[in-house]
């Protein structure tokens, strides 16, 4: 278990140990800055006990309700109580213009959840600021494009990230506009490092992206004299996209491929690649999961290492996956592991800027959404002390994105935040997980009288939901109903208020469908798996002994969405919640 102090934020300091961040503290003379200050609920008086906050990642309500829904399947006795109480029982909007997203068919995810959650408003996110900054040629007059241009004319141009059109970390046709940009605008000799999906997105697609991809370069190539190509890759939960420093073997692998042009595995051509590193159709490895490649030209060399003076963008707009590559390619001090040769005078940006407190990286293209005054904020300045606690995968979930993409601490006097660390396997292969440690550390949290807010995100039904494996995820879903089911229990015995709900669906669907919801079966006659996660709404619940019988749902917001939580849970805290929140259920 990795206790409390800022040094246990993961993936978001240095890796040398930095003193402790007090990003807001509350003003000197202890009194309540007015601008934060929260008058108290017209109705609901203050708790004696904690509110106790609990997301389950992953966990919807989907209105297929067959053989292939994992919560289906696995009944999960407490939850099915919990949906069975009048007026302490609703679905919340998790997906498309509910949490920031350009339209109504992108499912939602963990980074446009939790800030929803935890800012209580709905603001444009990544994906959708980036097709605006695409559409108006914003992105071509920023800075970060100005700094990645002074390579164009002699240098190559390097892109490097997920190639699918999940629109949850990226998107193909943002890559594709960016590309065609850089060589309108000069870009000579570009090479892409493509990370292969089958998460955000069917698996067995990446074939597909990689060969238009192809097709789109040699399009370019022939129309604009220039020369474009792909020069390595990998699966994406193998190579490059590693969050919360889970495991630095992925971005060790990524540095390998993409920047000294090393990797075990060298082909012509990507398509060859990921043809060949999926494997027999009996033993097929995963999208995610593919070998690190490089592309070789006829000599064997490689076509595409990072040389000194080149330009990198990340083309991933979501900033957790993005955080530990940047720090590789961008810190001077590095040390996490042996670079072997660093690339002089790099010209590097972000799509965006993925940690506005370590100004990570320095350079980006397009500015990141502006998530002001969370609800964490508001918490310390009103001297209200929180516990947030999940494993590794979800540690930066229920902390950075929860506190609008900040690391670090508000007032670390007021906050602890636990993580506990994941086990570094693929998560059906264990899908308890953690979940049984982050429910006795919440427990221990509920019991020390020392919060006012404990706030818990079980990882499970969203981790093996991804990997596909339906049985698996029965297991997941049962193992976090009875860990809820142990902490509601605690929760009582110290006079709690809770809120329980999820940030998106994943294991409520565990089958691709057709567009009448017909579950889709694969050549060999098997069900196709479902990794992504699903436009189903989720779960919510509020109770505990320490609710008074009188507060409900209220009935008149059928509507209401995941930023509708933060201004219930002040609700529970007996507080009214700012303005400039949605507002609260109950
Ligand atoms: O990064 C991932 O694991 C998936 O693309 C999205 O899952 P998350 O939004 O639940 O983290
Ligand atoms: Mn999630
Ligand atoms: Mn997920």
């Amino acid at each position: 278990m990795v206790c409390c102090g800022p040094q246990a934020v993961a993936g978001v300091q240095e890796p040398v140990a930095a003193p402790p961040k007090t990003m807001a503290p509350t003003t000197a003379n202890g009194n309540v800055d007015p601008e934060f200050a929260l008058a108290p609920h017209p109705t609901i008086p203050k708790p004696e006990g904690p509110v106790l906050v609990v997301i389950l990642d992953g966990f919807g309500e989907n209105e297929f309700k067959d053989e292939y829904n994992a919560v289906h399947v696995a009944k999960p006795p407490l939850v099915s109580k919990l949906q069975g109480v009048a007026k302490r029982s609703r679905t919340l909007r998790a997906h498309g213009t509910a949490v920031g997203l350009p339209t109504d068919a992108d499912m939602g995810n963990s980074e446009v959840g939790h800030n929803a959650l935890g800012s209580g408003q709905v603001v444009d996110q990544g994906a959708r600021l980036v097709d605006i900054a695409l559409q108006t040629g914003g992105i071509f007059e920023s800075e970060g494009w100005k700094h990645i241009s002074e390579a164009f004319e002699h240098n190559t141009l390097h892109m490097i990230g997920l190639l699918s059109d999940g629109g949850v970390h990226s998107r193909y046709d943002q890559v594709v506009q960016t590309l065609k940009g850089a060589v309108e605008r000069g870009a000579k000799r570009v090479r892409l490092h493509v990370l292969t999906d089958g998460r955000d997105v069917p698996d067995g697609s990446s074939i597909q992206f990689v060969q238009q991809l192809d097709e789109e370069l040699a399009a370019l190539n022939a129309k604009h004299g220039v020369d474009c190509k792909i020069a390595s890759g990998g699966g994406r939960m193998f190579v490059t996209m590693d969050r919360y420093e889970a495991d630095w073997d992925i971005v060790k692998r990524g540095w390998h491929a993409h920047v000294l042009g090393k990797a075990p595995n060298q082909f012509k051509d990507a398509v060859t690649a990921v043809k060949t590193l999926r494997g027999p159709e009996d033993k097929k490895v995963s999208d995610q999961n593919l070998a690190p490649f490089v592309i070789v030209d006829e000599e064997g060399k490689a076509v595409g290492p990072v040389q000194d003076n080149d330009a990198v963008v990340l083309w991933n707009f979501r900033a957790d996956r993005m955080v530990s590559i940047s720090k590789a390619l961008e810190w001077k001090d590095f040390k996490v592991f042996d670079r072997e040769r660093v690339p002089e005078n790099l010209k590097f940006a972000g799509m965006m800027q993925y940690d506005g407190d370590l100004g990570l990286p320095k350079n980006f293209l397009v500015p990141p959404p502006e998530i002001k005054k969370v609800s964490g904020e508001y918490m310390v300045k009103n001297g209200l002390s929180t516990f947030a606690c999940s494993e590794t995968q979800k540690f930066g979930h229920v902390t950075f994105f929860w506190n609008g993409n900040r690391s670090g601490y508000f007032d670390s006097k007021l906050e602890t935040y636990l993580e506990i660390p994941s086990d570094k396997v693929q998560f059906n292969e264990k899908p308890d997980m953690k979940a049984k440690e982050i429910t006795d550390a919440g427990k221990e949290a509920l019991k020390s009288g020392k919060y006012q807010m404990v706030r818990i995100n079980y990882a499970n039904p969203d981790m093996v939901g991804h990997t596909g494996d339906l049985n698996a995820t029965v297991r997941a879903v049962q193992t976090v109903d009875q860990c809820l089911g142990e902490l509601l229990a605690t929760a009582d015995e110290v006079n709690a208020r809770y809120l329980v709900t999820a940030d998106h669906g994943n294991a409520d669907d565990m089958v691709q469908r057709d567009k009448k919801g017909k579950p889709l079966m694969g050549e060999s006659g098997a069900p196709l798996p479902l990794t992504s996660h699903t436009l189903a709404p989720v779960p919510a619940f509020v109770g505990g002994k320490g609710l008074p019988d009188s507060v409900n749902f209220r009935d008149d917001l059928p509507k209401a969405g995941l930023a509708n939580i933060t201004a219930t849970m002040f609700s529970l805290l007996g507080l009214q919640a700012p303005s400039h929140y949605e507002p609260s259920l109950i």
